[in-house]
């Protein structure tokens, strides 16, 4: 099976895509892989980490009021499909997936241009405006939230979940706490702002630094790698408490979250997915700047069934953060009975689910 996958921009549209590659190569042992991302986005140092062989279009996203940049974004947009269509002629995908962001856009529109079988996965329960254009020209649409559905046509469209869901099950948790230098006995709660770091949750964290000092749990805070140095030295200035671990960005995310208690994080669909597989309770400060307020609906679709606490930006301070925290952390019901929830909530075979829409794609294409 010959796979091309692209998707990019932030973590959250590239982890599906990782996971659904591992997986595939766990059960086609000759699977061969073409990944196309932008040179700017994560994906270019994520991609290459894993191995998996890497090309790169140059592309920007639409604005969605009007702007001259969405007229050079058209010539962009072309000249992507143009180095798609040569990338994909000589790799001769057997299928191609889309994860999301808009370097998806060129690349699956030249796939069905060229008659390859496409797919996109969408992560969110609100679709972007790259997914939404591509619906009309895929042939298979995979969702993760029952909401999606609304968007796209209902003959193309299947409920897979996030194969992030499957990728963390099974790990060691107590090498995740070590591999970050954490005690491996006390309670653990992990603080960080989606895969690039949240400023608002940097200042708040920071600004309350001291408090955590003499809890009966221990944090581990991951500040986004942009973001670190100026955390590093505030935390320096007022004083790093012992049972705190700041952290720019964590590799080893699946090993890291089986060792957590409690997690504090933006509401981004992939971070999502791994909570509830993994039955984790969570704190959500949605990102109220994201398209039509998509993270804000995803939390609470986690706090309506009671699997999170939903802490809206604008009441985001130290305190209110603390104070949600330790709720959680020093209440061993609410912490069990939360857990519970979350992990009603996961779709853990989420990966073997989206490779069986491949696998059948690739059959109907081959009659
Ligand atoms: C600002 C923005 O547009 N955010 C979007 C982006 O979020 P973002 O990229 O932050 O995505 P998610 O929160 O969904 O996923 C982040 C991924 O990065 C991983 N991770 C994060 C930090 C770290 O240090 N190490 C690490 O491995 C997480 O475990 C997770 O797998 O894509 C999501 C999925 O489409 C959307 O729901 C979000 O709204």
């Amino acid at each position: 099976m010959k796979i091309a996958v692209s998707g990019g921009g932030t973590g959250g549209h590239i982890y599906p895509a990782l996971a659904l590659i591992r997986e595939i190569q766990k059960l086609d042992k000759e699977a061969e892989f073409l990944y196309i991302g932008t040179q700017n986005g994560l994906e270019s140092k994520l991609v290459p980490r894993e191995n998996i062989p890497f090309k790169s279009i140059y592309i920007t996203g639409f604005k969605r009021k009007l702007s001259f940049d969405n007229i050079k974004t058209i010539f962009r947009f072309l000249k992507g499909v143009k180095d798609s269509k040569k990338y994909l002629k000589e790799f001769k995908p057997d299928v191609v997936i889309g994860t999301g962001g808009y370097v998806c856009g060129p690349v699956v529109y030249a796939a069905a241009k060229l008659g390859i079988p496409t797919i996109i996965h969408e992560q969110n329960s609100v679709p972007g405006l790259t997914n939404k254009f591509l619906s009309r020209y895929v042939n298979k649409i995979a969702i993760c939230f029952d909401e999606a559905k609304q968007f796209f046509p209902a003959n193309k469209t299947v409920f897979t979940g996030n194969p992030r869901a499957s990728e963390v099950l099974g790990k060691d948790g107590i090498k995740g706490r070590l591999s970050a230098g954490l005690s491996t006995t006390k309670p653990a709660v992990l603080i960080f702002g989606g895969s690039r770091g949240a400023r608002p949750i940097n200042e708040a964290v920071v600004k309350g630094f001291t408090e955590f000092s003499g809890k009966p749990y221990q944090v581990l805070y991951v500040t986004g790698d942009a973001h670190f140095e100026d955390v590093k030295k505030e935390a320096e200035l007022v004083g790093n408490p012992d049972n705190v671990v700041i952290k720019p960005f964590i590799h080893n995310m699946p090993e890291i979250l089986a060792g957590m208690d409690l997690v504090v994080s933006r509401a981004g669909a992939t971070t999502l997915a791994e909570l509830t597989s993994l039955g984790i309770p969570s704190i959500l400060i949605p990102s109220p700047y994201v398209t039509n307020n998509h993270q804000e609906k995803n939390a609470r679709s986690l706090s309506d069934h009671g699997a999170a606490e939903l802490l809206l930006e604008k009441d985001l301070t130290s305190n209110t953060l603390i104070g949600h925290i330790d709720r959680i952390m020093l209440n061993k019901q609410t912490n069990e009975e939360m857990k519970l929830q979350s992990k009603k909530m996961g779709v853990p075979d989420s990966a073997s689910r989206l490779y069986k829409v491949i696998e059948q794609l690739i059959k109907e294409n081959q009659k």
